[in-house]
This record gives structure tokens, C-alpha cells and sequence, in this order.
């Protein structure tokens, strides 16, 4: 991957000319954005757009990545990244036959092996835990947990390293909304008092309204990169939901000018459709 020039002040993630090929398809094209250092960005896009792909480009584990991509000042995927960067994924990778603290216990030793880090370890093990509000079910079986306690041990074991960059892949599908709420009220505790840059995404539009700045995606493109209220200002919507619909039909609109394909309306409603309304989360 190419890498040019790199700021002392420039992005946590800066993107330019991204495009990732996976198998036949090009499903990343030609990205160029920003992320601002300490602040939460959210992903934003219907199911299939390329949120998961951009992210596993980020953390350094997609193949057939072209254009630049620095992270925290690096190429993405650089070694020196590793503990710089914590990523948690959809599917919770946790042991079901340890415990919450075998399994932290685990990862930290991972981490950071050698007896000498044995006190930094417990530390950070039970900072973690309490992170993610576990701390009363630390000595339960992770297999006895439901989902979205699994998902919190995923989410603790990412802390562990206290990452400069966390990219959160969907970290509330499953959740109740007390649940979520607390969960946004960490990630917002952990840019404001730990300067965490978090990039998190979510296909559910009223977590749009969390993020200091968002990342519109359709179809393998940014649609917008903008905060949520110069989206709902620049589109005269009311919500993020409703700027991101209005954005959709005049990219379709756009399209339908210059291919003279389908017609737009419906090519629109198919978009939309895959856009979960905001406080409803599909299944898969
Ligand atoms: N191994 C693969 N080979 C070819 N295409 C793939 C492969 N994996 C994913 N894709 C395609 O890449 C596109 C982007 O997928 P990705 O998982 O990044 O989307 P997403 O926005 O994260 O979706 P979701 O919200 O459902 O998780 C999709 O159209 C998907 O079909």
C-alpha cells in the first residue's frame, strides 16, 4: 500500500483513494475521509454497504486493500499497531469454558506475558471488567452469560490494552436499551476522559444522533462525512434516519440522470428498506 506524507496532527484514520476488492467484487470504492482524534464517528449504512469491510481495513486484517490508509500515523495493519488498537467484531470471541476473569486473564497474558506485568495485568483485568459493568458476574462461566453480556466480555477484552483507537463493529445488535444507552455512555466517557478515538458502527439511525461525527455509506461509498446536526441542517430533515434518506434519493436521483437507468423511486424504496428505522434492529 502506498503511504505518503503523514502530519503530526493529521487523523487517527486518514483514508484516501481506498478501494478493497473481495473476490470478483470491488465493495470498497475509492474512500477518502478523516477521523478526527478523541471523538466518536459512527459507520453509518444499510446491511451490505461495506461498514464491516472499511473496519477490517482499518485494524489491518483485509486483503486486497489499495490507496492510503494510515492509523494513528501509521500504515493500517503496521505491528507497532497492535496494542494501539482494539477491534471488536460482530461474532463475540470469547471462551465459553473460562470464566469473565479467566478469559481477560487470558488475553492480558497475551498481551503483555512475563511475570513483571503481573500486577499491570490484574489491574488492568479488573479495570476492564468494571468498564463493561461485569463486575458482579466476573466469576461466572462466559458460556453461562447471555448475548450481550458476551458481548461486553468481547468489548472488555478490547479495553484491555487501553487502545488509543477502538473500532466497534456493531457493539449493540442484541442489546435492550438500557443496555445500549450504557454502553454509548462508555464509549463517551472513554473519548472524553481517556482521549479514546472510537469508530463504531451501527445500522440502527438513532445511534447516529450519539456520534460527534458520522460516516453516511452506500453501496461501497461515503455518502457524507459530516456531524449529525450539519446533516440534518444541510438536508432539512428533522433526523440523521431522515437526512441519510433524503442524501439516498439524490445519489439515486443523480445516477438515474446520468445512466437513464431504473427509475429512481425505485431504486430509493430498495435503499431504504434496508435502513433499520431508528430504535429497531433487525436479526440476522
Ligand atoms: N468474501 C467475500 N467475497 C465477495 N464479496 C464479499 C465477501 N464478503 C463480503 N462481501 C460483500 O462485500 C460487501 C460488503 O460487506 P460488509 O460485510 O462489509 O457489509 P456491512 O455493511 O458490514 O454489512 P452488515 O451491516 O450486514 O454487516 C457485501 O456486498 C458483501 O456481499
Amino acid at each position: 500500500m502506498m503511504n505518503s506524507l503523514r502530519a503530526a496532527n493529521a487523523g487517527a484514520v486518514e483514508a484516501r483513494a481506498l478501494t478493497v476488492v473481495r473476490g470478483d467484487r470491488t465493495v470498497l470504492s475509492d474512500l477518502g475521509f478523516t477521523v478526527e482524534p478523541g471523538r466518536i464517528t459512527g459507520l453509518l449504512g444499510p446491511s451490505g454497504c461495506g461498514k464491516s469491510t472499511l473496519m477490517r481495513a482499518v485494524v489491518g486484517t483485509q486483503a486486497k486493500v489499495s490507496g492510503t490508509l494510515d492509523v494513528l500515523g501509521r500504515p493500517a495493519g503496521h505491528p507497532s499497531l497492535r496494542a494501539r488498537v482494539g477491534y471488536v467484531t460482530q461474532a463475540p470471541s470469547v471462551y465459553t469454558d473460562l470464566t469473565v476473569r479467566q478469559n481477560l486473564d487470558y488475553f492480558a497474558a497475551v498481551l503483555r506475558p512475563g511475570r513483571g506485568h503481573r500486577a499491570a495485568r490484574e489491574e488492568a483485568v479488573t479495570r476492564a471488567i468494571g468498564d463493561v459493568d461485569l463486575t458482579r458476574r466476573a466469576d461466572a462461566l462466559a458460556g453461562t452469560l447471555s448475548g450481550g453480556q458476551l458481548s461486553r466480555v468481547s468489548l472488555a477484552v478490547a479495553l484491555l490494552g487501553t487502545p488509543e483507537l477502538l473500532v466497534l463493529d456493531e457493539p449493540t445488535v442484541g442489546l435492550d436499551p438500557v443496555l445500549r444507552r450504557d454502553l454509548w455512555n462508555l464509549f463517551h466517557s472513554l473519548a472524553a476522559d481517556r482521549g479514546t478515538t472510537i469508530l463504531v458502527s451501527s445500522h440502527v439511525m438513532d445511534e447516529a444522533e450519539r456520534c460527534h461525527r458520522l460516516l453516511l455509506m452506500r453501496e461501497g461509498g461515503i455518502l457524507a462525512d459530516d456531524t449529525p446536526d450539519a446533516l440534518r441542517t444541510r438536508t432539512g430533515s428533522a433526523t440523521v434516519e431522515e437526512a441519510f434518506l433524503r442524501l439516498v434519493e439524490e445519489a439515486v436521483t443523480t445516477e438515474a440522470v446520468t445512466t437513464e437507468a431504473a427509475p429512481a423511486t425505485a431504486a430509493h424504496r430498495a435503499a431504504a428498506d434496508e435502513v433499520t428505522p431508528a430504535g429497531q434492529e433487525t436479526t440476522r
